[in-house]
């Protein structure tokens, strides 16, 4: 049982009971929670059981799907365009009749992205396994198929060459470093905006589902909601409830569909 925390599906009448007395909004992470983790991030799928899960969930309950992921990849992935997407950790978003929005600030650090991808790869570029993903606010670098004993250093060498670009930051993920604008702006603050696009102002109750630590930005954040921790990324959570994996992710989807 991920961190000791309740289990959502063991009170997910509880739940529903809170979702009487205000209407649930619902935020979704991707990898790790709609989709398994895989050893290339290119291969990342939503199974077919999943996607009509989520599309059946967004017919009852205004949903979201919020990820590291660049938005166009995410939104092609998930394939539901009726939905809300926010991508590169919420630096843009996007929704349906051709709702676009991006931070204006991370707009500026854009060049400095493109400045500093060819130095990485070439830093890195010996070590073999490393695997870059561009979105468009945000530089991934993968090294799930890294030696393990060669990971610090991929940390090391990457931190090192961004001790000379203060407009970014180094965040981590599940084996991948994620190079994001120096901003205060992250999924917590896209769910908020987000909730203005769904909801009506103070009715309604979010319930944030994720799995990795960039996802606890969503937990801290949220304060009129609940946010539900699938599996265990080994880190402090500021979650309510857990769900061990993409199964009780599925079953948990079933349940809050039942009348
Ligand atoms: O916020 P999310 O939707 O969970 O996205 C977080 C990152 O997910 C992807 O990387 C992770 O999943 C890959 C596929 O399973 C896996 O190979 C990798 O090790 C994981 O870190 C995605 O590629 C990143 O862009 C997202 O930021």
């Amino acid at each position: 049982m991920a961190n000791q925390l309740p289990s959502a599906l063991k009170n997910v009448e509880e739940l529903k009971e809170k979702f009487r007395v205000k209407k649930p909004l619902l935020f979704l992470d991707f990898d790790g929670t709609l989709a398994p983790i895989v050893e290339k991030h290119e291969d990342a799928a939503i199974s077919e059981e999943m996607r009509d899960l989520v599309k059946q969930l967004s017919q009852v309950h205004p949903t979201a799907v919020v990820s590291g992921r660049g938005m166009k990849d995410v939104s092609q992935r998930v394939n539901l365009p009726e939905l809300y997407y926010a991508g590169s950790h919420g630096f843009e978003i996007s929704g349906p009749r051709n709702f676009i929005k991006e931070n204006d600030e991370a707009q500026k650090v854009l060049p400095i992205f493109d400045k500093i991808e060819p130095i990485l790869k070439e830093k890195l570029q010996d070590i073999k396994g490393v695997d870059f993903e561009r979105k468009k606010f945000t530089l991934a670098i993968h090294y799930r198929q890294v030696d393990e004993s060669r990971a610090p250093e991929v940390h090391n060498r990457v931190s090192e060459i961004l001790k000379d670009y203060p407009e970014l930051l180094k965040a981590d993920g599940k084996k991948v470093i994620e190079i994001r604008p120096a901003i205060d702006w992250h999924k917590g603050k896209a769910v908020e905006f987000l909730k203005l696009q769904l909801g009506e102002k103070d009715q309604n109750f979010s319930v944030y589902i994720g799995d990795d630590v960039t996802d606890e930005d969503a937990f801290k954040y949220i304060d009129d909601g609940l946010g539900i921790l699938v599996g265990d990324h080994g880190n402090k959570t500021y979650a309510d409830y857990s769900l061990e994996d993409l199964d009780e992710v599925k079953e948990f989807f079933k349940l809050l569909l039942k009348n």
